[in-house]
């Protein structure tokens, strides 16, 4: 088992991710239209885009809780994500983190992401039955990877608003997802919190599948490797970060209005 979180990288053309033609209707209004969208295996995508862009509804897409009114979502080339409902789609390798942190705050941490750890058992039965040596394992990686591995005893409402953050994306972690989607993870946190995450959506991204939303534009120019652009519900533009800022049209519908150009 631990030899699936060092798996490397496949070296084909396939995706991890592929959306074609989506369109989104809130009541006739399109919230995404004619979106193309593809994300190779272990990338690390931040999506920006002024407000009402669609990149909330993007991700609500790929996670099932929003059904497309038309287009193609392929998860690793040959599953379609519009078919699925939103339990199953999580089951598949896809994980959410919405920015408000859901940890059990009475919980302790290593209690926390126990639980989270994909098996057949039920909830009860996960917490209270051994764990093997391989799972030990597992969780003492992951407590290290996302820096709580000195709080693992700790109950998990001790814990600093970023440490709670990491802890549920800890949780994420847990369940293998293979894609991850995150809602601004950063958000609320102090200086030194907002660096340790940006180093683990890194380390994260050496093994697994990331896109991360993300209003602070200090904190992409920082992480960000790949960036894309949406708005008025389709993609603007694609590229890194640099060729992002020198671009005109971007700095006319989003970040000349948000950020100081060429900062
Ligand atoms: N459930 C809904 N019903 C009606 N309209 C919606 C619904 N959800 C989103 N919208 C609209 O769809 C558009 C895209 O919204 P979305 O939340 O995806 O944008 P966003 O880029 O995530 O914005 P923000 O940065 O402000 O979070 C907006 O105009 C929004 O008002």
């Amino acid at each position: 088992m631990l030899g699936q979180l060092v798996e490397p990288h496949r070296q084909t053309d396939e995706k991890i991710l592929s959306v074609k033609g989506l369109e989104v209707s809130f009541d006739g209004f399109k919230a995404l239209r004619n979106l193309d969208f593809s994300l190779d295996y272990g990338e690390l995508r931040f999506l920006i885009g002024p407000n009402g862009a669609g990149k909330t509804t993007l991700l609500d897409v790929i996670c099932g809780k929003v059904k497309p009114s038309g287009g193609q979502v392929l998860f690793k080339d040959h599953i379609d994500l519009s078919k699925h409902q939103e339990h199953q789609i999580a089951q598949l390798g896809i994980g959410r983190k919405f920015q408000t942190p859901t940890v059990f705050s009475t919980l302790t941490v290593f209690e926390n992401l126990a639980l989270s750890m994909k098996q057949q058992r039920g909830l009860l039965s996960a917490l209270w039955a051994k764990t093997t040596s391989e799972q030990r394992e597992r969780l003492h990686l992951r407590l290290s990877m996302i820096g709580l591995a000195d709080k693992a005893n700790e109950r998990a409402g001790s814990l600093s608003h970023g440490e709670k953050q990491w802890l549920e994306i800890g949780m994420l972690l847990m369940q293998e997802a293979d894609l991850l989607l995150l809602d601004e993870p950063a958000a609320g946190m102090t200086d030194s919190e907002t660096e340790k995450t940006g180093e683990l959506l890194h380390s994260i991204a050496a093994q697994q599948t990331v896109i991360v939303v993300e209003h602070d534009m200090e904190f992409v120019r920082r992480y960000a490797r790949t960036v894309t652009v949406l708005h008025e519900g389709t993609v603007l533009r694609e590229g890194t970060m640099q060729d992002i800022q020198q671009d005109d049209k971007v700095a006319e519908v989003y970040l000349g209005r948000r950020v100081e150009r060429g900062a």
